[in-house]
């Protein structure tokens, strides 16, 4: 049968994001270029972190990947329409006023034609469903906004800070749920601020420096990145507080 007389049910079951390739990314605003010839490569079944000072371009960058800005360059996705595979989750998720975490979650389950099934089951961070998501903390707001990308079941997930303002067992429960989605081969690209979250999950991690990617760091390689770090951060700084 033809792919296109398959029910639409059936062509998403069909499409899978095995590769997606970013050349000679740049982003300017007005005359202040953000981002420059970002190279990317991201495959199904691994984790990808980046990390950068603030105002690096990390989520200017996610914003470019998700369609949510223009930019020069190309975003190329292999087995799948990338806008339809992706769940983005922003630093601040955006909660429409009177609407309920329930509400929120069935609107995104509508958007991509889902079953929603049974949201009090599926409640994985426990949240309160029945609340306005608007008056949700936070950490809160990050747990409802991640639940409905999760429920979507996208292909390639952009988690900008995803452990910013959680609570601990939720963070642990983020890091498993990361490791699951790599197990199963979708792919994930992380920012974190937090060196060890990006440690536990990541395969590769990318340093992006002045809107310019500086270094490509294997797992293999990721103590010596963390040390590097530090010793940048911290140098002599501290001499001045006579701290031992
Ligand atoms: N809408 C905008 N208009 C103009 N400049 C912008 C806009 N959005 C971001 N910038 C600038 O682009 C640069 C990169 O910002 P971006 O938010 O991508 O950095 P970031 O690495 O995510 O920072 P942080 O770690 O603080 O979240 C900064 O200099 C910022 O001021």
């Amino acid at each position: 049968m033809p792919r296109c007389c398959v029910t639409g049910e059936k062509i998403k079951s069909l499409e899978r994001i095995t590769r997606i390739t970013v050349r000679q990314l740049t982003k300017s605003y007005g005359a202040n270029p953000v981002l420059t010839s970002i190279d990317l490569d991201f495959s199904g079944g691994h984790v990808y972190g980046i990390v950068g000072q603030n105002g690096a371009g990390k989520t200017t960058l996610f914003n470019c990947l998700a369609g949510l800005e223009t930019h020069g360059g190309t975003v190329i996705a292999e087995g799948g329409r990338l806008k339809d595979r992706l769940g983005f989750l922003q630093t601040d998720p955006f909660m429409l006023p009177r609407l309920t975490g329930r509400e929120y979650l069935r609107l995104f389950c509508k958007a991509r034609a889902v079953p929603e099934g049974d949201l009090d089951v599926r409640n994985v961070f426990d949240l309160p469903l029945d609340r306005y998501a608007q008056q949700y903390s936070t950490g809160m707001k990050k747990k409802l906004a991640l639940q409905a990308i999760l429920l979507q079941g996208n292909e390639f997930f952009i988690l900008d800070e995803p452990y910013n303002g959680v609570d601990i067992h939720s963070a642990l429960l983020i890091t498993e749920i990361i490791r699951r989605l790599r197990a199963s081969g979708k792919v994930v690209l992380i920012s974190s601020h937090i060196f060890s979250t990006l440690k536990d999950t990541c395969d590769v991690i990318h340093v992006l420096d002045g809107g310019k990617m500086a270094e490509t760091v294997e797992k293999a390689e990721f103590k010596r990145l963390e040390q590097a770090m530090t010793d940048f951060a911290v140098g002599n700084k501290l001499d001045a507080l006579s701290l031992r």
